[in-house]
């Protein structure tokens, strides 16, 4: 990645490098420090940390985007999410729905969804909530969310990595079930594992296509959801980095979805109702483990993730420098640009064992690659199709920097500034979000 108009004779230089290149300012290591202590827990992902925190900048621009949103005929009126409350409320992430027609349901029977990937699964469920939020947790949002009786509904968050678990969760939190019930379900697993689902739970199973699902999600979390979407800007300091981006209902069509979950599927979408998947890739987020778990000691995603962002992945990538002495001038490839990813780990030729790499550099690189790989197919399905907004979803974003700014430095870099990048507070709910409100499944008895 990277052409510009480089005049100047062949040298070195970090002006103007590839996201990757910069090192972390001292201030945001703080940030990566924070995150690195609550990925250790598993009740507290590093999810948590957007969708609890209130203090993100919110940016008007002149390409429609307005704060606050204002939804438009007859969208639906906004959810909120808040900070984490004092009293009674679930320790996982949820956003409250505002009290009106369209989510009456739910305040009556509970409502579960689950998404079931090839890595993960990730379930959105209704509760009800009976005690009182602090009001200023609400504020700026002139919206009711209270029924008369004082409840409020809420759409919870949580993902699992194994079937037994997921089952005994909802065993626990699904008491009301009753056997005419349907457990909403998407993903692969909505087929692979439906029997025993139906089975376990003594429910009936109601399939959601997937690619439907995942736009059924991303629409209602963007019109309804305030907040929901946001940009990242590695350079400013602090929570400037993260931008609130919300759109007006009636601008949020045509954007093209890069969904990044095991592997990746990229869909352009016209309309709630009118999308087509014009392209996927297996290099995705079980790309990045898989390689992850065999070059490293890393023992999970966490791990792995942390590790790459300790890495330098200078001492295992070649760079054009190392080609060339410099950069590569003619072509406009800077001399910090990664000409080979991992091109330095090469034992060809050497003594068995002789090299050694550190894990973290590998992880680095590896993250790097992966990362680089999507953002220009990004770029290119995005120009392909002239969309001027790339949304992307999957847990395989985990808001983390490296990752973020290397898709947003390449749709940038590419598109010269026209397309933009974006990300989501639920990345990785979108198929259970979507699955959850779908109304039209196909019933498994
Ligand atoms: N805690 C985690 N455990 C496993 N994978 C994770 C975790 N956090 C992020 N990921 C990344 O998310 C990817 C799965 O994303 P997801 O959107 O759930 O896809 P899928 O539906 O295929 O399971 C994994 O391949 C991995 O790269
Ligand atoms: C098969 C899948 C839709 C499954 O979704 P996932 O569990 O990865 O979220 C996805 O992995 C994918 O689109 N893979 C890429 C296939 C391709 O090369 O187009």
């Amino acid at each position: 990645m990277g052409h510009t108009s480089v005049t100047s004779p062949r040298r070195i230089s970090p002006r103007g490098s590839p996201p990757h290149l910069r090192r972390t300012p001292p201030k945001f290591r703080k940030v990566l420090v924070l995150k690195e202590k609550r990925s250790a827990e598993p009740e507290n992902p590093v999810m948590d940390e957007l969708l609890l925190s209130s203090k993100l900048k919110r940016v008007d621009s002149a390409t429609g985007c307005v704060s606050p949103r204002v939804p438009a005929g007859d969208a639906l009126p906004s959810a909120v999410s808040v900070p984490r409350p004092a009293q009674k409320a679930p320790k996982t992430p949820y956003v409250i729905l505002p009290a009106c027609d369209a989510f009456e349901k739910f305040r009556k029977i509970s409502r579960v969804s689950v998404d079931i990937g090839g890595t993960l699964i990730k379930v959105v469920y209704s509760s009800v909530m009976d005690d009182e939020l602090p009001e200023e947790s609400l504020n700026g949002h002139a919206r009711k969310y209270a029924y008369e009786d004082g409840k409020r509904v809420l759409v919870n968050f949580k993902k699992f990595t194994d079937l037994d678990r997921l089952i005994a969760f909802l065993k626990e939190i699904w008491t009301d079930r009753k056997s005419g019930d349907v457990i909403h379900c998407t993903g692969g697993g909505s087929y692979k594992y439906s029997e025993i689902i139906m089975k376990e739970l003594g429910v009936r199973l109601q399939r959601t296509d997937e690619m439907r699902s995942l736009i059924f999600g991303v629409n209602f979390l963007l019109s309804t959801n305030v907040d929901e979407s946001f940009t990242y800007h590695h350079d400013a300091i602090g929570i400037n980095k993260f931008q609130y981006r919300p759109i007006a209902a009636d601008l949020i069509y045509p954007f093209l979805l890069v969904n990044i979950g095991t592997g990746i599927s990229i869909l352009k979408v016209d309309s709630p109702t009118s999308y087509e998947r014009v392209g996927g890739s297996s290099m995705g987020g079980g790309t990045f483990m898989g390689l992850g778990s065999l070059l490293t000691p890393a023992q999970n995603f966490d791990e792995l993730l942390e590790m790459a962002n300790r890495g330098d992945h200078r001492n295992v990538d070649k760079l054009v420098c190392d080609i060339y002495g410099g950069a590569y001038d003619e072509l406009g490839l800077k001399a910090d640009l990664i000409a080979g990813s991992m091109a330095k780990c090469n034992r060809f030729g050497e003594a068995p064992m002789k090299q050694t790499h550190k894990p973290e550099d590998i992880a680095k690189s590896l993250l790097l690659m992966v990362s680089n790989n999507i953002g220009q197919m990004a770029y290119l399905y995005g120009t392909r199709y002239n969309l001027k907004r790339i949304y992307f979803g999957g847990y395989f974003i985990r808001q983390d920097p490296i990752t973020m700014r290397t898709l947003s430095f390449a749709i940038n870099y590419w598109s010269k500034g026209e397309i933009e990048a974006l990300y989501l507070k639920h990345e990785g709910y979108l198929g259970a979000m979507g699955s959850f409100l779908d109304e039209d499944g196909k019933l498994d008895d």
